[in-house]
């Protein structure tokens, strides 16, 4: 079942939304009133209980409500060539270029509301095809908007693509251009890191029709290049990918600025896989009033991919490299042409990690995060993409919307910023319709991470709950520790400190006292080679927020203080979701798809299987980690 919030829908449900509306806007939310208004209306008066902001906003209630049935589900096209109105040179494009014949279930969601201009609001799981229908929908808005043989160099960008990561725009930007080539429109692509000047030129040199771009990029053209406000003063259709990220990488004030300098009269699209609650607000003002939510992520199940089993456990610091290199291991012998993606919480972590596995490891490895420089994290980018059984070290640069052919695990060591981008992370896996795994490796102090995503069909691992039998291999041991203490002591103590500051971070997630942090901040470095703990300076510490004193500012010695100011000063890393907190300093900024599995209809879970496989597997042990029976709510969900 899937939910769609229409704008000009059946009367009765127009209706039935003024009167909830009205009953709403009188009296305090679930009253009598309200809730015998919506009582004809379930799936409205549901709405009004679970949800406050966006949900009882006017705007939101100005749109109407379709709770689509699995029968009118069928009843929705299952192929691109069912599409009738669908424009013939698109329509070639996706069959000779793209050579894709089934849609998805967000494919087939959008492209049925084709020919349309009204602003869209769209939620599909990770994977799914996103991208093909926010493209498909924009090309189809513009062409009927434009004379493409009037077009000239130096006219107006028609559709502009705001991307929160550089790898993602560039993505979208190939994407896109599979797509227009036919039409013969051109694609610009944005971002940071590149040569602006390079950029300029080719904006003027070529006529500009697609623009994929970075809030960063995109705004520092608009406020240094004189003729880039004119050119967006074409814009007929403006899109969001991975929206809600936008706003939690702090873009805000960056977007208002790109959205202020495009014309009202266009269609605006928001996709993510994930709805957060900042992205709320943005969208009231950003949207029109009668937008249409299309949410294909059934109530009832979890926000993952069925076929993706996800698995963790709980390790002591100390283990965690063995562990991870024999889950590695394990994993090479099961799937050798698997890639393998590790996702670590801080840049100058997954820097470390990187570093050790480079000694420790046989396989194809790389690291990608936000200290690489754009053109490093191309070429990495790339060389992943290609070589079969790779496996990848990285921050959350990679945790949205990149596409990478045949990751088959994913392996978060450490808690995920959030529950939005646990899934994020673990949907670089399971794409168009593969299975694939994931694994979380968690210490003791981060188990209380679990109470956050007790929706999510995460299940103990038994076989890697510990290490102990690894410790006992000598060889392998002795490898493990000569590959740690030849790391480079700053690289360690940057390690410490952004640790430190991303954990402190996560206070609101983990139950332990602030003191405990500390603490294993220590035996998390010990872990990865220090030989004693870093000093930390008193001041650094009471910027934490820790009481200082001697006991709390060195777990041995205050030899790396020496010679070089405060090396350990606040705000050196990243988590490189780009999140600004306190912590951060700097600021990040298809092919593969299996078309068998893409079945037609009663198939399209996703990418096929309605049913899948059941989510609920041993739950046994452990926690309740039972997805199901918890909210059904939409925008709250996750
Ligand atoms: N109709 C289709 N048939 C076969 N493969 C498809 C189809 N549509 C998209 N794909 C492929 O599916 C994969 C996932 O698509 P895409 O990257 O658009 O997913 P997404 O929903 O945007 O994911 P995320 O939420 O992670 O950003 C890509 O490799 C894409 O080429």
């Amino acid at each position: 079942m899937s939910i769609r919030l229409l704008s000009s829908l059946r009367p009765a449900l127009r209706l039935a939304s003024a009167n909830v509306l009205a009953a709403y806007r009188n009296v305090p939310r679930t009253t009598a009133s309200a809730a015998s208004s919506a009582r004809a209306f379930p799936a409205l008066s549901s709405y009004l209980q679970r949800h406050d902001g966006f949900h009882t906003s006017t705007r939101f209630l100005a749109a109407q409500q379709e709770v689509l049935s699995e029968e009118e589900e069928d009843e929705l096209p299952s192929r691109f060539d069912e599409v009738k109105s669908l424009n013939a040179t698109t329509a070639k494009a996706i069959k000779t270029v793209f050579k894709y014949e089934t849609m998805s279930k967000v494919q087939s969601e959008v492209l049925s509301l084709l020919p349309t201009d009204t602003d869209m609001f769209v939620k599909a799981k990770t994977g799914t095809g996103k991208t093909l229908a926010f493209l498909i929908a924009a090309i189809e808005n513009v062409l009927a908007k434009t004379d493409i043989n009037e077009l000239k160099r130096g006219d107006a960008i028609t559709c502009l693509i705001i991307s929160p990561t550089r790898e993602l725009a560039q993505q979208i930007a190939e994407e896109s251009r599979k797509l227009v080539n036919l039409h013969r429109f051109n694609v610009h692509c944005l971002v940071g890191g590149e040569s602006k000047g390079a950029q300029i030129r080719q904006l003027v040199s070529r006529r500009v029709d697609f623009v994929v771009g970075t809030p960063g990029r995109l705004n520092d053209m608009i406020e240094s290049v004189r003729e880039f406000p004119t050119m967006l003063e074409g814009v007929k259709t403006l899109i969001l990918d991975e929206a809600d990220q936008l706003l939690d990488m702090g873009f805000k004030d960056s977007i208002e600025s790109i959205v202020a300098a495009i014309p009202k009269e266009r269609q605006t699209l928001f996709f993510s896989a994930t709805v957060s609650s900042q992205i709320k607000s943005i969208a009231r003002k950003t949207l029109k009033p009668d937008f249409t939510f299309i949410d294909t992520v059934d109530p009832n199940e979890a926000n993952t991919n069925l076929q993706v089993e996800q698995s963790y456990c709980i390790t002591p610091f100390e283990q965690q490299v063995p562990l991870l290199a024999r889950i590695i291991d394990d994993h090479k012998k099961k799937n050798p042409a698997g890639k393998i993606m590790v996702f670590l919480p801080t840049t100058r972590g997954t820097q470390l990690y990187a570093s050790i596995f480079d000694q420790i490891s046989s396989y194809p490895h790389y690291s990608l995060h936000s200290k690489k420089s754009q053109d490093a994290r191309t070429r990495t980018s790339e060389r992943f993409r290609r070589t079969k059984g790779a496996v990848m070290f990285t921050s959350d640069v990679s945790a949205r919307g990149v596409d990478y052919p045949d990751v088959s695990l994913i392996l978060q060591v450490g808690i995920p910023s959030s529950k939005e981008q646990y899934i994020h992370r673990i949907g670089r896996t399971g794409r168009a319709g593969k299975t694939g795994e994931g694994l979380l490796i968690m210490s003791p102090v981060e188990e209380s991470f679990l109470d956050q995503v007790p929706d999510l069909p995460l299940v103990p691992n038994e076989l890697y709950m510990n290490a102990d039998e690894l410790l006992q291999d000598e060889k392998f041991m002795n490898k493990v520790n000569e590959a740690k203490a030849s790391q480079d002591q700053m690289m360690i103590n940057d390690a410490y400190t952004a640790f430190l500051g991303y954990y402190i971070g996560r206070m609101d997630v983990l139950t332990c006292p602030k003191d405990d942090i500390l603490e294993a901040a220590k035996e998390y470095i010990m872990g990865l080679g220090a030989v004693e703990p870093p000093f930390l300076s008193d001041g650094f510490l009471a910027k934490l927020g820790f009481r200082t004193g001697k006991s709390s500012t060195r777990g041995g010695g205050n030899r790396f203080s020496r010679g070089g100011g405060n090396r350990f000063s606040y705000g050196r890393d990243s988590n490189d979701n780009g999140r600004r907190d306190n912590f951060s300093r700097d600021r990040s900024s298809s092919q593969s798809g299996s078309r068998d599995s893409f079945g037609g209809r009663g198939g399209r879970g996703s990418f096929g299987g309605r049913g899948g496989r059941d989510s609920g597997r041993d739950r046994s042990s452990g926690r309740n980690r039972d997805s199901r029976g918890s909210s059904n709510d939409m925008f709250s969900r996750d």
